[in-house]
C-alpha cells in the first residue's frame, strides 16, 4: 500500500499526520509514504526527524484583502498543482491524505483530478480555508467537532476526532520526567503557546518567573524556537528561576505530557485534543490573531464543561496567571473534578477512525 500525507505549517496540522502514518503501520506491515509539504513551515524538520520521505511545494496563502501577492498565490497554487501531479504519478498513491494548512490544497485537489481517493482532516470546529476549498472534490472528510458538519457536504462527513488524541496514550510518564530532568515527587505545570509560541504567553511567564522559586512545584516553560534567544536574554536579569525547566521546543511530547498535572496554553485544537484524550485540566489563552477567533471556540468547547479555565490575552498578566494556576494545582478536589471533566471530552480512538474511512475509500 502507498499513501500520501499532506498537511502543514503548523505543528497542528503535521503531528495528526504523523499519528496517522503510525496508526497505518500498525495495520499494514508492507506500506510507503510520501509525505508533501513545504521547505519554509515546520513540517520539513518535523518530518524529516520521523524518517519519511519527504518532498516539497511552494505555496502561501491569500491575503483576505485585495492585492498582487494574491494574483502571485494563484500562480503559486497552479504550480503547486502542477509539481504535486508529477510527484503523484512517480508515487502513485492508493490514497491522498490532506490534514490541513495551505500546502494541502494543491496536493489534494491533483489527487483528485488524477482519481486517486482522497481524504481531509480537519482539527477545527471551525474548519480552515483549505478544507472548505477542497472539501467538493474529496471523497470524505473527517471532523473532530460536530460543529464543523454544516461547513461540509453531509454524505462526505465523519465524525473521527484528532489521530493525535490516540497517539498521546500509553506513554511512559518516567521517560517523559527523565528527559526533562523533571522531579518526580513535585506536580508539574507544562506552559507554551502553540506550535510556533505565543509572545504574550511569554511576557505573562517572565512577570511569574521570580516566584516560582519558592513554590512547592515546578513548571516546564516552552518558549517556542524564535521566542528562545530572546526569553533567556529577559532570564539574565532574573536572579532565581529554579524550579522552572526552559526549552525552546519539545519534540517528544506525547512522553512530557503524560508526566504533567496541568497545562498552560493555546487553544490549538490538535493540543487540545492531547489534552482531553488525557483528562488533563488546562488554561487555554486562546490566540486573538486566527481566522474568526476559532481558538476561542476551541477554549469553550472544554470550559463550557469546567475541563479548562479561559484566559482572554487582553487580560493576561503573570499575576493573574499565578493565582489560575495555583487555584487549580494546590486544590485537589478542583484538579480531580477537572481531569473527570477533560477526559469526557476526549476521543482516545481517533486514530482507528481516520484509518478506518482511509481505509474505506482507499478499497473501492
Ligand atoms: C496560529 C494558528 O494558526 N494556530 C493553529 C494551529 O496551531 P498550532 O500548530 O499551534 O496547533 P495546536 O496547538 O493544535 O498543536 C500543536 C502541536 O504541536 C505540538 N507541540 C507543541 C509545542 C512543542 O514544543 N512541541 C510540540 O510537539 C503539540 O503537542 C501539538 O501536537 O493549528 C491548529 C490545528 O489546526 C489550530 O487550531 C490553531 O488555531
Amino acid at each position: 500500500m502507498k499513501v500520501v500525507v499532506s498537511g502543514g505549517g503548523t505543528g497542528g496540522h503535521i503531528y495528526p499526520a504523523l499519528a496517522l502514518i503510525n496508526e497505518i503501520k500498525k495495520h499494514n506491515s508492507n506500506v510507503e509514504f510520501l509525505y508533501i509539504g513545504t521547505e519554509n513551515g515546520l513540517e520539513k524538520g518535523i518530518v524529516e526527524r520521523s524518517e519519511i520521505d519527504f518532498k516539497a511545494i511552494e505555496i502561501t496563502g491569500f491575503k483576505r484583502r485585495l492585492s498582487f501577492e494574491n494574483v502571485k498565490t494563484v500562480t503559486r497554487f497552479l504550480k503547486g498543482v502542477s509539481v504535486s501531479k508529477k510527484y503523484l504519478k512517480d508515487f502513485k498513491p492508493d490514497v491522498v491524505i490532506g490534514t490541513g494548512g495551505y500546502v494541502c490544497g494543491p496536493v489534494v485537489y491533483a489527487a483528485s483530478k488524477l482519481n486517486i481517493p482522497t481524504v481531509i482532516h480537519e482539527q477545527n470546529s471551525l474548519p480552515g480555508v483549505t478544507n472548505k476549498f477542497l472539501a467538493r472534490y474529496v471523497n470524505k472528510i473527517a471532523i473532530c467537532f460536530e460543529d464543523a458538519k454544516k461547513y461540509f457536504p453531509e454524505h462526505k462527513v465523519v465524525l473521527t476526532g484528532n489521530p493525535r488524541a490516540s497517539e498521546v496514550l500509553g506513554q511512559d510518564p518516567e521517560k517523559g520526567r527523565r528527559s526533562l530532568g523533571l522531579k518526580d515527587n513535585l506536580k508539574t505545570v507544562l506552559i507554551f503557546g502553540g506550535s510556533r509560541g505565543a509572545k504574550a504567553i511569554n511576557e505573562a511567564v517572565l512577570q511569574m518567573i521570580p516566584a516560582l522559586a519558592k513554590k512547592p512545584y515546578q513548571v516546564v516553560y516552552v518558549t517556542g524556537e524564535v521566542h528562545y534567544d530572546k526569553v533567556m536574554e529577559e532570564m539574565r536579569s532574573l536572579k532565581d528561576s529554579s524550579n522552572v525547566i526552559i526549552k525552546p521546543f519539545i519534540h517528544n511530547m506525547p512522553e512530557v505530557l503524560s508526566a504533567v498535572d496541568l497545562i498552560v496554553s493555546r487553544a490549538g485544537a490538535t493540543s487540545l485534543a492531547e489534552i482531553t484524550a488525557l483528562g488533563l485540566p488546562s488554561i487555554l489563552i486562546p490566540s486573538p490573531y486566527v481566522t474568526a477567533n476559532h481558538q476561542e471556540k476551541n477554549a469553550s468547547s472544554l470550559s463550557d464543561h469546567e475541563a479548562a479555565i479561559m484566559l482572554r490575552e487582553q487580560e493576561l498578566n503573570g499575576n493573574l496567571l499565578l493565582s489560575k494556576i495555583e487555584g487549580i494545582l494546590l486544590n485537589d478536589m478542583k484538579l480531580t473534578e477537572m481531569k473527570r471533566a477533560s477526559k469526557e471530552l476526549g476521543i482516545p480512538d481517533a486514530a482507528l477512525r481516520v484509518y478506518q474511512v482511509m481505509k474505506e475509500i482507499s478499497m473501492k
